[in-house]
């Protein structure tokens, strides 16, 4: 819950982190969010062990670091998550999150159950909304008519929502729950909430 000091972040930033079984149409939601309050919001720059590619920079589109400095920064728990793919590792720091509030923007999160676990854990004074299907059949059907996922990925995805269907049904488990079955309504909920809250 957002009941710790946020006296780290500046004022009326708070971090607003979504979470919710993948499919549930949270990249969707937040498109929208972005392109119509462009300057509003941001997201945290990820730190990562991969080279960057050409036109990349340090700093804006990744901070690239080497393996050992970002084994360092995981005993040192400056992550709120880190995971590693195709040899690579990647991660969120707190650190990151702050930037964004003290650059005069809302830091957006979209993490899995770990990483909602780990932010509520430091002193963020994040907000959390869990974003759920309307049922486990339409999750599906999406995750099959998005056509980015192979079956393997699809049923795999499918697993994970029941863990975290689970989890989202604990009422500590988020500050709002906002099921995602009109795209419109669930829109609006969504800027209700996140405006109406912090506009005091
Ligand atoms: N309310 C809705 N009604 C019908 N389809 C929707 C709705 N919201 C999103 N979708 C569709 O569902 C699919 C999954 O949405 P999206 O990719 O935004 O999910 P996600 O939660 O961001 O998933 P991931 O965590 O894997 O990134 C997309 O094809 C999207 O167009």
């Amino acid at each position: 819950m957002s009941s710790t000091s946020a006296a780290t972040v500046a004022a009326g930033k708070n971090p607003i982190v979504l979470f919710g079984p993948s499919g549930t149409g949270k990249s969707t939601l937040l498109k929208r969010l972005f392109e119509e309050h462009p300057e509003e919001f941001g997201f945290s720059v990820s730190n990562t062990t991969r080279k960057p590619r050409a036109g990349e920079v340090n700093g804006k589109d990744y901070h690239f670091l080497t393996r050992d400095q970002f084994i360092k920064a995981i005993e040192n728990k400056e992550f709120i998550e880190h995971a590693e793919f195709s040899g690579n590792m990647y991660g969120t720091t707190i650190r990151a999150v702050r930037d964004v509030a003290e650059a005069g923007k809302t830091c957006i999160l979209d993490i899995d159950v770990q990483g909602v676990k780990s932010v509520k854990g430091t002193d963020l004074g994040a907000r959390f909304i869990f974003i759920a299907p309307p049922s486990e059949e339409e999750l599906e059907r999406r995750l099959r008519s998005r056509g980015t996922d192979d079956e393997a990925s699809i049923l795999k995805r499918l697993q994970t929502a029941k863990a975290e269907l689970e989890y989202g049904k604990q009422p500590s488990a988020c500050d709002i729950k906002i099921v995602n079955d009109d795209l419109e309504g669930a829109y609006k909920a969504l800027v209700g909430f996140i405006f109406g809250n912090s506009q005091e």
